[in-house]
């Protein structure tokens, strides 16, 4: 019999997702899974649930839970020679991974997607020896996503996000920063440094309208200091998916880049708090197969 686990994150979201575990259960033993239920009680549960799955050898790892919980579970994969296939039911408030990869949202189908047979091999990449699934982020505007609280997050959804990186934008402080990727370098005082696996960054399925999850490439964006006038240009530029074309953003890709500061600047990962610059990130490509629904 296939084995199966399932990690389950209770505060993601709207804390809806113990809802939903009898109904995932049912779908897995369904489509023969022996499936094991773990329930994170804080940081680091979902990696080590899924490290000590791996190590049984499991078949199957859902993420039941949001962006944060996702993260958690695939460093959970760090290192392992054989991987589990991955399964999504997105409970976040943003759900990024799994609308760039055009999961569906619903999480009942979502869940019956689980029985699925098809998988996707997607993009993981790789910051500081830490694992990341959609985006890193550098300066003062990854740090005010990082200032929303859970409670926010349960009340207002992705809402949140966008109160707070109102409030940044309106009086945004840059840091100066350096990015290196193969022989080229800037340096620009910045409010944001942005590399993305994906599409979709908090919400905005067109910040990056050319990553693809398996292209096996960084798509990176460094925001100039911006006077009002033009942070507005770039918040319009961002809505219609056209942020890399805005004159006070450089765009390019690339498999490895560094980025320093002389100033202390924090990072945010997944959307959850990262480690301070200096990062060093790269990519292992199409590394980790993700169950999607028969029509992809
Ligand atoms: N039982 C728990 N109570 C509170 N926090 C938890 C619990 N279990 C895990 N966590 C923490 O929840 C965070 C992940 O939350 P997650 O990202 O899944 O939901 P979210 O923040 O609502 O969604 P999104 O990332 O889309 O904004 C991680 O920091 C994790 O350590």
């Amino acid at each position: 019999m296939k084995s199966a686990l399932l990690i389950i994150n209770p505060s993601s979201g709207r804390e809806e997702a113990l809802g939903y575990v009898h109904q995932a259960e049912r779908v897995l033993r369904d489509a023969g899974y022996e499936a094991e239920i773990k329930q994170t009680g804080g940081v680091g549960d979902a990696t080590r649930f899924c490290l000590s799955a791996c190590e049984a050898g499991a078949d199957l790892v859902v993420s039941i839970g949001g962006d944060g919980t996702l993260h958690e579970t695939i460093n959970g994969l760090r290192g392992q020679s054989r991987l589990p296939r991955l399964g999504i039911v997105p409970l976040g408030t943003v759900n990024d991974f799994a609308r760039a990869l055009h999961l569906p949202l619903d999480p009942s189908e979502a869940i019956r997607t689980l029985a699925s047979p098809h998988t996707r091999p997607v993009d993981v990449g790789v910051m500081n020896g830490q694992l990341f699934i959609n985006v890193v982020a550098a300066g003062t505007l990854a740090e005010s996503l990082s200032a929303v609280t859970p409670g926010d997050k349960s009340r207002m959804g992705a809402f949140a996000y966008v109160k707070e990186g109102v409030k940044e934008l309106a009086s945004p402080t840059s840091h100066p920063l350096i990015i290196r990727t193969g022989g080229r370098e800037w340096t620009a005082d910045s409010p944001l440094f942005l590399a993305a696996l994906t599409n979709s960054v908090g919400g905005f399925e067109r910040l990056a309208p050319d990553a693809e999850v398996d292209d096996g490439l960084l798509h990176c964006f460094l925001v100039r200091d911006l006077s009002l006038l033009r942070t507005l240009t770039a918040g319009l530029s961002l809505l219609f998916g056209n942020l890399k074309n805005h004159p006070d953003v450089t765009y390019f890709t690339a498999k490895e880049v560094s980025v320093t500061s002389s100033a202390p600047v924090r990072t945010n990962v997944d959307g959850e708090d990262g480690p301070p610059l200096p990062i060093s990130l790269s990519l292992l490509p199409r590394r980790i197969s993700v169950v999607v629904p028969a029509s992809d």
